[in-house]
């Protein structure tokens, strides 16, 4: 579903990203970790298209995304760091104009409030300001408007900062339910216990270099933190 072959970023003789291939199916959870400037943003701002590899190439579903950027959006959502909605509307509000956005038509109230119970937004939550909201629930909505645009595939770029231990569970869960439905989830994270309790799978960056690959029972079965520390020192 996503897919990266030799996927290389320069920016003059900076190396951002060097050579990378990924392929992420459908119902994996994929952690990409690394230190600061590892390249796992600029990993996802390819696959999004928000930047041109300078070699190598990104599809989603099948299709290149670098040469077919409209069509690879529809099957793909995207949520930033920085959670944006507008703060003055609703939670179900916003949901309506994004998800109308996605969409290219608007959903009836009905199946918006269906949504919001979906991601464990009820009806009080979803009738509240959104600049009353926290930043876990904020992420919320965000799925919620994944959901609605029946999205194939998640990128999220450090989903859980700023998150406590409960709306980061509660967070994993609702990545977990999507995955089980079918959609290809790529996550960077700096949370390695976040990534040991969500991923399925789990690669570690270092210099725009995937340096390791973990698949399922590894995962449980490594030392993340300790693996990790030994990449970033050697
Ligand atoms: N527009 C740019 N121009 C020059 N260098 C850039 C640009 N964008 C990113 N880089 C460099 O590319 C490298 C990878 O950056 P990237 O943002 O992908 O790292 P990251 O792993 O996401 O780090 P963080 O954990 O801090 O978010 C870094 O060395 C960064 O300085």
């Amino acid at each position: 579903m996503l897919r990266a072959s030799g996927l290389t970023k320069r920016y003059g003789a900076h190396t951002a990203l060097d050579r990378l291939d990924l392929d992420i199916r459908g119902g994996d959870i994929y952690c990409l970790l690394g230190a600061n400037g590892a390249g796992k943003t600029t990993t996802i701002n390819l696959f999004l298209n928000f930047i041109a590899p300078t070699e190598g190439s990104v599809e989603i579903n099948g299709t290149d995304v670098t040469r077919h950027p409209v069509a690879t959006k529809q099957d793909v959502a995207y949520i930033p760091e920085q959670v944006t909605l507008y703060g003055t509307l609703s939670g179900l509000e916003n949901l309506r104009f994004f998800a109308g956005l996605a969409l290219g038509h608007e959903l009836p109230r009905e199946r918006l409030l269906a949504l919001m119970t979906e991601v464990g937004l009820d009806h009080a939550a979803a009738d509240k300001r959104v600049s009353m909201y926290s930043k876990g629930m904020r992420q919320k909505v965000w799925i919620a408007v994944a959901l609605a645009k029946q999205a194939k595939a998640l990128l999220l770029d450090e989903p859980t900062s700023g998150l406590d231990p409960h709306a980061a569970a509660e967070f994993s869960d609702l990545l977990r339910r999507a995955a089980d439905r079918g959609v290809a989830v790529l996550t960077t994270t700096h949370d390695l216990f976040h990534a040991q309790q969500t991923a399925t799978r789990v690669g570690i960056m270092k210099r725009g270099r995937l340096v390791e690959s973990l698949e399922g029972a590894q995962i449980g079965q490594t030392d993340l933190q300790s693996l990790y520390l030994q990449h970033m020192r050697a």
